[in-house]
């Protein structure tokens, strides 16, 4: 029999005073004691002030080394089991019926710090190693225990134990898993962060969402504009209802955003209905909200109505003056009472916005009419703002179409710039589509020209050269009839000179103007090789670009 003969990946024990004191490993010096003593059964040698137990449960030539105690550790201790307990990421730890630790994996070592092998878990209790002990519970309940478990080393642990039981209903075993609580509150801790960094994130988005709603780039140079804003900002202040009027596109939402971005209640959100571009049915109901039931359709639970969602903010009603009769009575009771009730529901619901209103109609006319409730119209009108026609403040109009270009700059990454000819053109056609019209107008050009300099006369070129842009442009008659200012050449020199030079001046602008010579010719009443001639004679190929 040799040492060689014994598996390399055996397990034993060396067992002192009846505790394990060393597990796994073959040691050889102390192996060839054992194999020098050897002897067949059960034998017990005292080596080095170790008890071994010699078993030979061999067969063949393999030995297993045993500690002298009853315990079957060959069942914990096999290479396979220990590879799987090892391989697991909780601790685990087996106890016998009398609370000695068998068998603790490497990741439970590692966890609790501590090697607990062959301890009895109510000494390491008293000698403070742990502050409770799972296996000592279950061995008293006899059933499945989960505790948090402090160690000494500060270390806190999820501890589950649970009972084995032998055929004959005796505990045998308890086995308890140790799940490390540090890292799971590590990632409690963790969660919670992303928590408030999400919660942090939504509120930005909510606020720049709010921003961009209630934004306002309000462009006012003219005094009359400056009037208004002055107006704007002294009522913003206070909390009354505001009644703007003006043509349509004059800018009386931007107004509106205005005045809320500069009240106490521009940190909520400012709701906006257009009371002309949604039946009368379902206006009510927007405005208003109704209960369960309350009409065939209706949604389960209800549905609360824009004066309740906009809580604290401002509601702008659009187009006030489509407003059918009946709604203009239900919306006097919620400015005079300052609460709503839903449809299908008697129960009045107060509320807390405030109301900008806002129409391109001449309302008092409406209220001579009878189109119009006149109460209500009292009751809007506390503060009127009357926005003018853009053709009233035509200091606006370049400022504006600046505005309007370094906006479609941002928004499209082009660069384009207005010739000072347009501008003036611009600047003095009426716009009866008011600021919407110019704004409009501003990014279709931007976005069709060819050339970074928009020019009266590339306007022009346009319009003539593509009957679809012409027409989607939507361009006023004034400025279809933008015409490159006709510049007048000063001749010198005799006539003959100053006849060349004439000449050459129309063929320039002709070879400009149309796309190839034999267009060119054809406008200038000549041939083809006439014009080349003439082109070649004033030498015009390299300075002018032309397609043929
Ligand atoms: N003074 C201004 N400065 C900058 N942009 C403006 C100005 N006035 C109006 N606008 C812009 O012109 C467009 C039309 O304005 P707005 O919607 O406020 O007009 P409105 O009077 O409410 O129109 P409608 O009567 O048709 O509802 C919007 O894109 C708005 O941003």
């Amino acid at each position: 029999m040799s040492i060689t003969q014994l598996h390399k990946n055996d397990h034993f024990f060396i067992v002192k005073n009846d505790e394990v004191m060393i597990k796994s490993d073959i040691q050889i010096e102390l192996l060839e004691k054992i194999i020098k003593n050897y002897c067949k059964g059960i034998e017990t040698f005292e080596v080095e002030g170790y008890f071994i137990h010699v078993l030979d449960t061999s067969q063949g030539n393999l030995f297993y080394v045993k500690p002298i105690m009853q315990y079957s550790y060959i069942d914990f201790m096999n290479p396979l089991s220990i590879k799987v307990l090892n391989s697991i990421s909780d601790g685990v730890t087996v106890c016998d019926c009398d609370g000695k630790i068998l068998f603790q994996n490497d990741i439970d070592i590692e966890i609790v710090g501590i090697d607990l092998m062959g301890k009895y878990a109510k000494d390491a209790i008293a000698e403070g190693i742990m502050s409770d002990s799972i296996s000592m519970k279950v061995i008293e309940s006899k059933e499945k225990v989960t505790i948090l478990q402090t160690f000494i080393n500060g270390k806190c642990f999820l501890v589950s134990g649970k009972p084995i039981f032998d055929e004959y209903g005796e505990l045998q075993y308890v086995v308890a898993i140790t799940r490390d609580m540090t890292q799971l509150k590590l990632l409690e801790k963790e969660v919670k962060k992303l928590e408030i960094q999400n919660e942090n994130f939504k509120n930005k988005l909510h606020a720049l969402h709010n921003k961009e709603n209630t934004k306002s780039s309000l462009i006012a140079v003219s005094s009359a504009m400056m009037q208004v804003v002055e107006r704007v900002m002294r009522v913003a202040v206070v909390d009354s209802t505001v009644l703007i009027g003006g043509e349509s596109g004059v800018g009386k939402e931007e107004i509106t955003k205005l005045i809320h971005a500069n009240s106490r209640r521009h940190n909520k959100q400012i709701l906006t209905i257009n009371c002309s571009a949604i039946p009368e049915n379902l206006l009510e109901s927007e405005l208003f909200g109704y209960e369960a039931g309350a009409f065939t359709g209706a949604s389960r639970g209800g549905k609360a109505g824009l004066f309740e969602i906009a809580s604290g903010g401002t509601v702008f009603l659009d187009e006030i003056g489509e407003m059918p009769l009946l709604l203009q009575a239900k919306l006097l009771r919620v400015l005079q009472e300052s609460e709503v009730q839903r449809l299908g529901s008697g129960k009045p619901i107060p509320i807390d916005v405030r109301i900008i209103a806002a129409t391109n109609r001449n309302l008092a006319e409406m209220v001579r009419q009878g189109n119009f409730r006149e109460d209500l119209y009292y009751r809007l009108n506390i503060i009127p703002i009357e926005i003018p026609p853009l053709r009233h403040r035509r200091e606006d109009i370049i400022p504006l179409i600046n505005h309007f270009l370094a906006v479609v700059e941002e928004k499209y990454s082009i660069h384009r710039t207005i010739e000072s000819s347009a501008m003036k053109i611009l600047e003095s056609y009426d716009w009866p589509g008011n600021v919407r019209q110019l704004k409009n107008m501003v990014e279709r050009i931007c976005l069709l020209a060819t050339q970074p300099e928009i020019t009266a006369f590339i306007v022009q070129q346009e319009l003539d050269s593509n009957p679809i842009i012409k027409r989607d442009l939507e361009v006023p008659v004034e400025i279809q009839c933008i015409q490159e200012p006709v510049v007048t050449p000063k001749f010198s020199g005799t006539l003959k000179e100053q006849i060349a030079s004439f000449e050459k001046q129309i063929i320039k602008e002709a070879l400009s103007k149309y796309p190839s010579i034999r267009k060119a010719a054809k406008s200038l009443g000549c041939d083809q090789s006439t014009l080349v001639r003439k082109i070649q004679k004033f030498q015009l190929t390299k300075q002018i670009s032309y397609k043929d």
